[in-house]
C-alpha cells in the first residue's frame, strides 16, 4: 500500500550487452567500455516535497537502511549542493532484484535528482545532474543520460547508440554479488583492447565482444554459473551483466524470449523485460 499519494516516478533497470575492462585509473577505479539498455523492469518513487528542508523515507525496504539508501543520498546531495531551504518525503517500492548488475540503486538515485530537479524548480538540466550523480556511484550519469549508450570511462563518457527492439530473459540466481568483490579480484583481466564504437552496429556486438567480469563472477558463484550454463543452451548470446549476478540473453521477438523463461527449471526465479530507447523521465 501505498503512503504517498501520485502514480509516482518510474526508475528503469539496466543491462550491460556488454562489459570490456579496457585499464585500471590510480585511484583503482576500472576503465570499462559498455553499451548500456535500459528495460521496462522498474522501481517507483513517490515523493513529497516538505517545506522544512527534512529529508526523509517514509517506508522500510529490505536491505537497504534509510542512509545508506542511494535515493535519500541523492536528495540530500542535491540539497547540499544548490543550498535549497526544501526538503522531500521519499517513498521507494523496490522491484528490481538486489546486488544483480541491474543497477537499481544507481537508477534510483538518477531519478531521484531528475524528479527534484524540477519539484525544488532547480533547473539544473542534465549535465550538471550527471556530473553530480557520478559522486554516487558509476552507473548513475547513465541513468540521468537516460538512452540506450556506448559507454566509457568509469562510466561517465556517454554517446548514443541505435538499438533494434529486443526482449530479454533475464534470470535472477539467488546471490548478492559485491561489486567491488569483483572488480578486486586478481584474476579480473583488465587489458582487454579498446573498441571504437564507429565500428559496430548492434548486430555485430554479440559475436564480438562478451563481459569480462563473467569469468570472476561464475568462478566464485556457483548459482550464477549454473543460470548462465542454462541460458547459453538456449541462447549462445547469454552473458552477465554488470557485476552480476543476474544473466540475460536478448531475443527479437517478446514470443521467443517467454518461450524460454516458461522453459527454465522451476527452481531458477527469472522475468522477461522489453529493452526501453529512452528513459519515461528524459525530454
Ligand atoms: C559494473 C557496473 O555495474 C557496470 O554497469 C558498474 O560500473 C558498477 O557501478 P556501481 O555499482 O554504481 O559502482 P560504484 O558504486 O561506483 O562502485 C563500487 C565499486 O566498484 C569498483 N568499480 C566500479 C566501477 C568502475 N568503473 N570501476 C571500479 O573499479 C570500485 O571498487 C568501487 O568502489
Ligand atoms: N535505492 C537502492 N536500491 C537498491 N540498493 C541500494 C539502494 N541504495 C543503496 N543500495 C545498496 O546498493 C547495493 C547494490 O544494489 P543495486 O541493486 O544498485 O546493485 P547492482 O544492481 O548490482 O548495481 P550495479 O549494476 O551498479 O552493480 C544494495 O545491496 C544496497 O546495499
Amino acid at each position: 500500500m501505498a503512503v504517498l499519494p501520485g502514480p509516482g516516478y518510474p526508475a528503469p533497470a539496466k543491462l550491460n550487452l556488454f562489459l570490456h575492462v579496457v585499464g585500471r585509473r590510480e585511484d583503482g577505479y576500472h576503465l570499462l567500455q559498455s553499451v548500456f539498455t535500459l528495460i521496462d523492469r522498474q522501481d517507483t518513487i513517490r515523493l513529497r516535497v516538505r517545506e522544512d528542508g527534512v529529508i526523509a523515507r517514509v517506508n522500510d525496504v529490505a536491505g537497504v537502511p534509510e542512509a545508506e539508501d542511494l535515493s535519500v543520498r541523492a536528495a540530500r546531495l542535491l540539497q547540499e549542493h544548490t543550498g535549497t531551504r526544501l526538503g522531500v518525503d521519499i517513498e521507494l517500492e523496490k522491484r528490481i532484484p538486489m546486488g544483480g548488475g541491474l543497477g537499481g540503486g544507481s537508477s534510483d538515485a538518477a531519478t531521484v535528482l531528475r524528479a527534484l530537479d524540477g519539484l525544488w524548480g532547480l533547473g539544473l538540466g542534465t549535465e550538471v545532474l550527471g556530473a553530480l550523480g557520478q559522486r554516487l556511484g558509476a552507473d548513475v550519469p547513465f541513468f540521468v543520460f537516460g538512452r540506450t549508450a556506448w559507454v566509457e570511462g568509469i562510466g561517465e563518457r556517454l554517446r548514443p547508440f541505435e538499438l533494434p527492439p529486443r526482449w530479454y530473459v533475464v534470470l535472477v540466481p539467488p546471490v548478492h554479488v559485491p561489486t567491488p568483490l569483483v572488480f578486486g579480484a586478481p584474476e579480473l583481466t583488465r587489458n582487454t583492447e579498446p573498441l571504437k564504437m564507429e565500428d559496430f552496429s548492434a548486430r555485430d556486438l554479440p559475436g564480438a565482444t562478451r563481459n569480462d567480469l563473467e569469468r570472476v563472477v561464475v568462478g566464485k558463484f556457483p548459482e550464477v554459473a549454473r543460470c548462465l550454463t542454462w541460458l547459453k543452451g538456449k541462447s549462445g548470446e547469454a552473458r552477465l551483466t554488470g557485476s552480476g549476478g543476474c544473466v540475460f540473453a536478448g531475443f527479437d521477438q517478446r514470443e521467443q524470449a517467454e518461450r524460454v523463461l516458461r522453459e527454465r527449471p522451476a527452481s531458477m526465479e527469472g522475468f522477461v523485460a522489453q529493452g526501453i530507447a529512452k528513459h519515461p523521465l528524459a525530454s
